[in-house]
Formats: C-alpha cells, sequence, structure tokens
C-alpha cells in the first residue's frame, strides 16, 4: 500500500482557500488516490458542535485556543488518523498552523503555550504540505463582503487580520519544508495551473 499525505490549507478569512479544496481533491482523485477532505474547526460530529461555538459564541482567547485544539484532538482520533494509516490522503481546510495565526498571532496568546498544546495533541504528526494562500487584506476584506454574513472572526477589524497574515508568513518562513505560498490575489484559473504542478510533483514522489 502506498502511503497517504496530510495537505492543509491556509490562509486569512477570504484569501479564496476553499475555492481550490474540490479541485486539489479531483487532481489526486484522477491520479488514483482515495481522497478524505475535511475542514477545521469540525470534521467529526463533535468538532462540528464545537465549530459552532468557536465561531459564534463570545469567549476567553484561552477558552478559544482550548476549545480548537478539543476539536482537533477529536478529528486526529477519529478521522485523520485512521484515514492516513488506511493510506487515504487527507486534505484539510485549516490545521494547527491556524492556530498559530490567529490565537497565537490574531489574539497575542504566546506561541510557546500553544507549542505546549501542539506537542500534547499532536507531537509526531505535521502536514506532508501546507499551502499558503496569500492576499492582501483589502483584497481578502472585499471577497469575503461580497460572499457571506460574518462570523466572530470575520468581523475582526484590519489590525487582527494584518496581524494574523504575519503570523502566517512567519511559519511560512519558520517551516519551508512543507510551506508553499500561493499568491492568491491572481484569478483563479492562474492559482489552479499553480495548484496542479505542485500537487503533481507531490503525488509523483509517493
Ligand atoms: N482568485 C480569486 N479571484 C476572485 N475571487 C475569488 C478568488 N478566490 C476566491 N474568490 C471568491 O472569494 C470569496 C471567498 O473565497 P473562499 O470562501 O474560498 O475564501 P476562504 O479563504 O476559504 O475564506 P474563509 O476562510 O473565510 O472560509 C468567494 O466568493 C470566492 O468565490
Ligand atoms: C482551525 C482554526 C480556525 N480558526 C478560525 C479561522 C476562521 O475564521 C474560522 C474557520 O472558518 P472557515 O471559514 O472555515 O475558514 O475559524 C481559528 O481561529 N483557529 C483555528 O485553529
Amino acid at each position: 500500500m502506498k502511503p497517504g499525505k496530510f495537505i492543509t490549507f491556509e490562509g486569512i478569512d477570504g484569501a479564496g482557500k476553499s475555492t481550490h479544496l474540490a479541485y486539489v481533491a479531483d487532481l489526486l482523485r484522477s491520479a488514483g488516490r482515495q481522497v478524505v477532505l475535511t475542514r477545521e474547526p469540525g470534521g467529526t460530529p463533535l468538532g462540528e458542535k464545537l465549530r459552532e461555538l468557536i465561531l459564534h459564541e463570545p469567549m476567553h482567547i484561552e477558552t478559544e485556543a482550548l476549545l480548537v485544539f478539543a476539536a482537533r484532538r477529536e478529528h486526529l482520533a477519529q478521522l485523520i488518523g485512521p484515514a492516513l494509516a488506511r493510506g487515504d490522503w487527507v486534505i484539510s481546510d485549516r490545521f494547527t498552523d491556524a492556530t498559530f495565526a490567529y490565537q497565537g498571532g490574531g489574539r497575542g496568546l504566546p506561541f510557546e503555550r500553544l507549542e505546549m498544546l501542539e506537542n500534547w495533541v499532536h507531537p509526531h504528526l505535521q502536514p506532508d504540505l501546507t499551502l499558503l494562500f496569500d492576499v492582501p487584506l483589502e483584497v481578502a476584506r472585499a471577497r469575503l463582503d461580497a460572499a457571506r454574513e460574518p462570523d466572530r472572526f470575520e468581523r475582526e477589524r484590519a489590525d487582527f487580520f494584518a496581524a494574523t497574515r504575519a503570523a502566517y508568513l512567519r511559519r511560512a518562513h519558520d517551516f519551508p519544508e512543507r510551506f508553499r505560498l500561493i499568491d492568491s490575489s491572481r484569478p483563479i484559473g492562474a492559482i489552479q495551473n499553480e495548484l496542479r504542478a505542485v500537487i503533481d510533483d507531490l503525488a509523483g514522489q509517493a
């Protein structure tokens, strides 16, 4: 059995990452891979209940960080771990880099505290590939305004998203072996051409 791989999609709200999830899943399926598409917070029945609270209920910032890791623990136990063990490819719309970006960068929680939780919840697992969809704040804001009713995060001010984006870019700088920075301000077709090349490369290695 060929081993599966773990791919995560990241970016500030409105960057355009979710637009490309099905496209990447289809590329992999066409290459003969079993693909599990999931998201955080969420991905399990309990995780989806926690998502509702995280996205809509006001709470202390440490409660928020603990809840995203609680949802993640369940996600790893019920879905991500078993899928990878079967040899499936897992694509997750956000994972732990989102916690470093939003709770660390945006909310200002110390990164060391988040690292403690990361080391507890998934000491040995990291994504094989993290696609970071990056856009200027104004582009993301304009896309969100045109798209839907905002949740608790999407109502945050520009300085929150500036700090979140900066934290993402710092993660990409610190972990260059697994991050791929995607300029998401381009037209969708141009982004998909780049994604096809990246995925062909990764699928060719496995
Ligand atoms: N490259 C692009 N050019 C123009 N519009 C885009 C592009 N990518 C996405 N959009 C549009 O921007 C909006 C937000 O896209 P999407 O939902 O994929 O963002 P997201 O990063 O997943 O946001 P969130 O994290 O908040 O769910 C959608 O209406 C989508 O059609
Ligand atoms: C995993 C994770 C997510 N968040 C935030 C980021 C987004 O604003 C929402 C999820 O919404 P999306 O439309 O599905 O992207 O949750 C977070 O703050 N911390 C996390 O770890």
